[in-house]
C-alpha cells in the first residue's frame, strides 16, 4: 500500500502561483489543486504550468471550479458544453485529468435530477474521449444542488464511469448535514475529497465559505468525523486541502502551506486513532502526547535587566537553587516551579538575547517520551531543534517553537536528573511566598499568527481550545483563546494584537514579535502569598477602586473579603464551577509580567472579564509622568 497523498488548493495560499508552487512544495504535499483564476493570471503557458509543477515534486491533481453547468435550457446548455471542451483543452495541456465541476448557481438553470444526470452523462463521453474525468461538488449555497446526497444520485444516475463525485467538508457540515450519510456512497465514484473547517459563526454560508475557512483543527466544524465516513467508503483517493481565509491570503505562504500539511497529518491520525480498521495509509506516528507539566520556563537576561529580573524572582520568593556547572545559568525555584536565567551571550539563549533583549528563550516541559514528542513533531512539520553540547551537557530533546524560541521535553529517562548533571546546587534556604507551579503561560502574537499557533499546539499534544474570546484594550481589542490539557497540567493563552496601539501590540513592536508575555504562578492561599510578597518588596499593579465597588455590585463578597482584596489589588471572577483570584506584578524588562492565581473549585478559566482592567492599569504606569494615575 503506498502512502497517503496530501494536496492543498492553490486558492488556500497568498503569492503567485510560481510562490505557491514553491510553498505548496516544500510544506510536503504531493500534489495541488489548480484554482482556475491562479492559472490565468500567470503568464505561462498551460503546458509550462502544468510541467513546472510536476518539476517541483507536486501531481496536477485537479482543476477547479467549473461552474453552472448543469441543468441549463436549449442554446445555454450547448453553450456550456462548449465551454467545458475549452476547459478540456487546458487540462490537457496541464495534463490534469481531473476537473471539480461545481453545483450551478445560475438563475437560468432548471433543475431536475435526470436532467442534471443526462447533461453528465453525455459531458462524460465527451471527457471520456480526451481521457478525462469529471467531478461533481454540491456547493452549499447551489440553486438547486446543495447537498452532498443530491449531487451523488445525480452521479448514480448519470451512470458513466468518467463521472463522479467531489466531497468538501465545508460544503457537507456548513449545512449540519450528517457526515454519516457519506458512509453509502461507493469509494470508487468519490473523485476527490477537499477539506476545510471553519469558526462557529452563524452567517450566511457562500460569505462564511469565502472569508471564513480554516484548516482541519483550526475551526469547529466536525472534520475528523467527516473523513472518517469518506476513509470508510474505501476512498482511496487523495486529501486535499481548499481553504477559502481572508487572512490567509494575506500571509506568508510557506507558514500557511506548512500549516496545511500539519494539519492533514493530525486529521488522518485521529481518523486512524477513532477508527482503527480504516484504511487511512498514513505512516505510524506517536499519538498526540499527554504533557504531565511545566518542567522550567528559560529566560535569556543580560546586563542591568539580569539583575532586575533576579531581583523580581527573589521577591516573588524564588531561591537561587542551582548554577550551571559550566554556564553562565542559574535555577531559581519555588515549589515544583523552575526558572532557569540564562545569562549566556552565545548560543539559542545568547542569539535571542540580541533579538529580542530580555525573553523567554525556552519553555521545558515534562511528557511521557522525549524521544516519541520530537518523532510526533517532526512528522508534523516542526523542525527539531539542536546546538553544540558543552562539556557534561545532555541531548535533551528539544523543537523550536514560538517566533523562533524553543522548547524542549524531559521524561523519566535519563533526562530527570538534568538538574543534578547539569547544575550544582547552592545552598540559599528555601523560604517562598506559597507558589507551587507553572498555572499557565500568556505568549502574545499578532492576531494573523493564532490560528497558526493553536494548531501548533492542539496537533503536538493533548490539549483543547476555548472559545476565542475579546479582550477590551483602552486603544484596541485583543482576542484570546486558552488552550489547555484535560486537567490543566499544561495551559497556554494566546493573544492576538490588531494593533500596535494595544499592551499586547507594543509589546510586539518593542520585541520583534511574538514571544512568552506572561507567567502565571499559582498558590494555594493568594492572601498569604500577597502578604509575603508584600514583605519581600514586591510591588502589585494597582487596579482602581472603581473595580472593587462593581465586584461588590456582581458578586457575593463578603466586605471583609473585597477590602482584603482590595488592599492586596487582587481581582476576582467567578463562574458555576469555582472561584479565580489573581494578582499582578508591574511590569519588568519591557512589557513582561508575572500573575499570581489561586483557583478554587473547579474553575478552569483565565479570569477574562477581568483583563480590560488589568490591562488599563498597566497602561496607567505607561503614561507620561505628570499624567494622573487614576
Ligand atoms: O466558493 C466557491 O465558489 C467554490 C468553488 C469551488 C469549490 O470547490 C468550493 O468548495 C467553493
Ligand atoms: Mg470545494
Amino acid at each position: 500500500m503506498s502512502g497517503l497523498r496530501t494536496g492543498i488548493a492553490t486558492v488556500s495560499i497568498s503569492g503567485t502561483l510560481e510562490e505557491k508552487i514553491e510553498a505548496i512544495s516544500a510544506a510536503g504535499f504531493d500534489g495541488i489543486e489548480i484554482f482556475e483564476q491562479d492559472f490565468i493570471a500567470d503568464i505561462r503557458s498551460p503546458k509550462i504550468v502544468g510541467q513546472r509543477i510536476r518539476d517541483a515534486g507536486l501531481d496536477v491533481m485537479l482543476f477547479q471550479p467549473f461552474r453552472d453547468f448543469e441543468g441549463l435550457p436549449g442554446p445555454m446548455r450547448a453553450k456550456a458544453f462548449d465551454r467545458a471542451e475549452r476547459k478540456f483543452d487546458v487540462m490537457q495541456q496541464l495534463d490534469c485529468d481531473l476537473i471539480l465541476m461545481c453545483s450551478s448557481c445560475h438563475p437560468a438553470a432548471l433543475g431536475g435530477i435526470d436532467r442534471a444526470a443526462d447533461d453528465f452523462a453525455e459531458l462524460g463521453e465527451r471527457a471520456a474521449a480526451r481521457g478525462l474525468r469529471i467531478g461533481y461538488e454540491a456547493l452549499a449555497w447551489g440553486r438547486h444542488v446543495s447537498d452532498h446526497r443530491d449531487a451523488w444520485e445525480i452521479v448514480r444516475r448519470a451512470d458513466h464511469p468518467n463521472v463522479g463525485l467531489v466531497l468538501d467538508s465545508f460544503h457537507t457540515l456548513a449545512r449540519g448535514i450528517d457526515p454519516d450519510t457519506i458512509r453509502r456512497i461507493p469509494g470508487d465514484k468519490v473523485f476527490f475529497v477537499q477539506l476545510a473547517d471553519a469558526p462557529a459563526i452563524d452567517m450566511d454560508l457562500l460569505y462564511w465559505s469565502r472569508h471564513f475557512r480554516n484548516m482541519p483543527g483550526e475551526g469547529d466544524l466536525p472534520v475528523s468525523a467527516f473523513m472518517q465516513a469518506v476513509m470508510a467508503t474505501g476512498y482511496d483517493g487523495p486529501v486535499s486541502l481548499e481553504i477559502f481565509n481572508d487572512q490567509f491570503r494575506g500571509s506568508s505562504p510557506k507558514t500557511i502551506a506548512l500549516d496545511g500539511y500539519r494539519a492533514i497529518i493530525a486529521l488522518m491520525d485521529d481518523v486512524r486513532s477513532a477508527e482503527p480498521e480504516i484504511a487511512t495509509r498514513l505512516p505510524q506516528l506517536p499519538r498526540r502526547v499527554t504533557v504531565r507539566d511545566t518542567a522550567f520556563i528559560e529566560f535569556a537576561a543580560q546586563g542591568e535587566e539580569l539583575g532586575k529580573l533576579e531581583t523580581l524572582l527573589d521577591t516573588l520568593g524564588f531561591r537561587r537553587a542551582a548554577r550551571h556547572k559550566f554556564k553562565a545559568v542559574r535555577l531559581w525555584q519555588q515549589g515544583d516551579i523552575r526558572i532557569v536565567v540564562n545569562a549566556e551571550t552565545e548560543g539559542h539563549a545568547g542569539s535571542a538575547w540580541n533579538a529580542r533583549g530580555t525573553t523567554v528563550c525556552d519553555i521545558g516541559l515534562g511528557v511521557g517520551s522525549a524521544e516519541d514528542t520530537v518523532t510526533r513533531a517532526t512528522a508534523l512539520g516542526a523542525k527539531p531543534f539542536t546546538q553544540p553540547r558543552g562539556p557534561g551537557e545532555l541531548p535533551i530533546p528539544a523543537i523550536r517553537g514560538l517566533g523562533g524560541s524553543v522548547m524542549h521535553f524531559l521524561d523519566d529517562g535519563d533526562l530527570a536528573n538534568v538538574w543534578e548533571v547539569e547544575f550544582e546546587a547552592e545552598d540559599e534556604p528555601a523560604s517562598g511566598a506559597g507558589l507551587t507551579r507553572v498555572d499557565h503561560i500568556a505568549q502574545t502574537m499578532t492576531y494573523d499568527e493564532m490560528l497558526s499557533w493553536s494548531l501548533f499546539y492542539t496537533t503536538l499534544f493533548d490539549m483543547q481550545k476555548a472559545p476565542m474570546v475579546d479582550v477590551i484594550d483602552p486603544d484596541g481589542l485583543v482576542r484570546s483563546r486558552a488552550i489547555s490539557t484535560p486537567g490543566g497540567s499544561f495551559r497556554i493563552t494566546l493573544n492576538g494584537a490588531e494593533t500596535h496601539r494595544t499592551l499586547a501590540g507594543s509589546f510586539l513592536a518593542e520585541g520583534f514579535g511574538g514571544s512568552v508575555q506572561h507567567i502565571a504562578l499559582a498558590t494555594d492561599d493568594i492572601f498569604a502569598t500577597a502578604a509575603t510578597l508584600r514583605e519581600r518588596g514586591f510591588a502589585a499593579l494597582e487596579i482602581s477602586r472603581n473595580y472593587f465597588e462593581d465586584l461588590a455590585a456582581r458578586f457575593d463578597i463578603t466586605p471583609e473579603m473585597l477590602a482584603r482584596m482590595q488592599a492586596e489589588n487582587i481581582l476576582y471572577d467567578a463562574d458555576d464551577t469555582g472561584e479565580f483570584l489573581q494578582l499582578y506584578s508591574r511590569p519588568f524588562a519591557g512589557q513582561l509580567f508575572f500573575e499570581i492565581v489561586e483557583r478554587r473549585g473547579a474553575y478552569a478559566g483565565y479570569g477574562a472579564p477581568n483583563a480590560p482592567f488589568r490591562i488599563a492599569a498597566q497602561k496607567r504606569l505607561q503614561r507620561p509622568k505628570g499624567m494622573p494615575a487614576f
